[in-house]
C-alpha cells in the first residue's frame, strides 16, 4: 500500500478550507477561467493538473493574493479574500506558505538568510532568533546543514526545492501551495521530494495546493486532482473518479503510455 493510501480515507475531513466560485481572469481577449469552482479540503493534498496554459498558476497566484481576478469569490478559512481590508488579507496570506515554480530564492543570500528573512520581516524575530529557527526548518526539508551557508547557486536543483521549501515553511503555514515542485528534478530526486511532502503534510497538519505534470506525484502523494479544461475544473475528485472521466485530455494523459506506466507501477508497489 503506497503512503498516500496508508492515509485513512477521513484524513480530510471534508470541510472545504479554500472555496473558489465563478472565477474568471482573462487576459484581454484571452479567457483563462470562465466560472472556475473548486473545494479545496482540510488536509488533504489536491493535485491540480491540465494541459500547458489551462490557468493552474493563474489559480494558485489568484488564491495566494498575487493576481486578482476578473470576477468570483476565493473564500479561505471562511473569509471572503478579495473582499477584505488588505490588512486583514495580509494577516490570512500569512498563514500560506507558497514554493513557486522555480524556487524564487533571494540569489545574493545564502539559504539560511533566504529562510531567516520572512522570519524577520513578518514575524517580527531578531536575527539571532531568525536563524535558529531556520535551521529547524532547513532540518525539516532534509537539506545538510553546511547548505545553509551557502548561495543558491552553489545548490543542486534538489537542494534549490528544498530549501525554498523550507523558506516557505518558515511561518508555520496551514497551507502550502507547491507550483511544479519536481519540475526539472531526476526521478529519484522527484521521488524523494514526494515522500518528503506527505511526510510534511502529516507531522505539520497541512493542506498542500499541489500544481503538478508528474504522474507519478499524483499516484503516490495526492488524496484527490483536479483537472483544469475548458477553462474550468472540469473534473475533479480520487484518481479513480477522474481516470473515469470521459474528457480527450484526460484519457490521452491518464491512459496514454506514461499513465499507463505510473499507475502500474503504483499498483506494483500497492
Ligand atoms: N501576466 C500574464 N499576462 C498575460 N497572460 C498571462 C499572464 N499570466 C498567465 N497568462 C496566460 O494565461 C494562461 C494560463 O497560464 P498559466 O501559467 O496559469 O498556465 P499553466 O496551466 O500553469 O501552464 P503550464 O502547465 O505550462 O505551467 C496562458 O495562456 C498564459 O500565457
Amino acid at each position: 500500500m503506497s503512503a498516500a493510501n496508508a492515509q485513512p480515507a477521513s484524513r480530510s475531513d471534508q470541510a472545504p478550507v479554500i472555496e473558489v466560485r465563478g472565477l474568471v481572469n482573462r487576459f484581454g481577449a484571452q479567457v483563462v477561467h470562465q466560472d472556475l469552482d473548486l473545494d479545496v479540503r482540510r488536509g488533504e493534498i489536491l493535485g491540480v493538473v491540465g494541459g500547458s496554459g489551462t490557468g493552474k498558476s493563474v489559480l494558485l497566484r489568484s488564491i495566494v493574493g498575487l493576481r486578482r481576478p476578473n470576477a468570483g469569490h476565493i473564500r479561505v478559512f471562511g473569509e471572503h479574500l478579495l473582499e477584505l481590508p488588505s490588512a486583514r488579507r495580509a494577516a490570512i496570506e500569512r498563514r500560506f506558505g507558497v514554493l513557486f515554480q522555480r524556487g524564487a530564492l533571494f540569489s545574493s543570500q545564502t539559504v539560511a538568510e533566504n529562510v531567516e528573512t520572512p522570519l524577520v520581516e513578518h514575524a517580527g524575530l531578531d536575527r539571532e532568533e531568525a536563524r535558529g529557527l531556520a535551521a529547524v526548518k532547513l532540518a525539516l526539508t532534509g537539506l545538510p546543514a553546511d547548505s545553509a551557508e551557502k548561495l543558491p547557486a552553489e545548490l543542486s536543483g534538489g537542494m534549490v526545492k528544498r530549501a525554498a521549501l523550507a523558506r516557505a515553511l518558515a511561518l508555520d503555514p496551514e497551507i502550502l501551495f507547491l507550483d511544479e515542485p519536481t519540475a526539472g528534478l531526476d526521478p529519484i530526486g522527484a521521488a524523494g521530494f514526494d515522500q518528503l511532502v506527505l511526510t510534511l503534510r502529516d507531522a505539520l497538519d497541512l493542506t498542500v495546493f499541489l500544481v503538478t505534470h508528474d504522474l507519478d506525484t499524483l499516484y503516490t502523494i495526492c488524496d484527490r486532482v483536479a483537472v483544469l479544461a475548458q477553462k474550468k475544473v472540469l473534473v475533479v475528485g480520487t484518481l479513480a473518479e477522474v481516470e473515469r472521466a470521459d474528457d480527450p485530455w484526460v484519457r490521452e494523459y491518464f491512459h496514454g503510455p506514461r499513465g499507463r506506466a505510473a499507475a502500474a507501477t503504483h499498483e506494483a508497489r500497492s
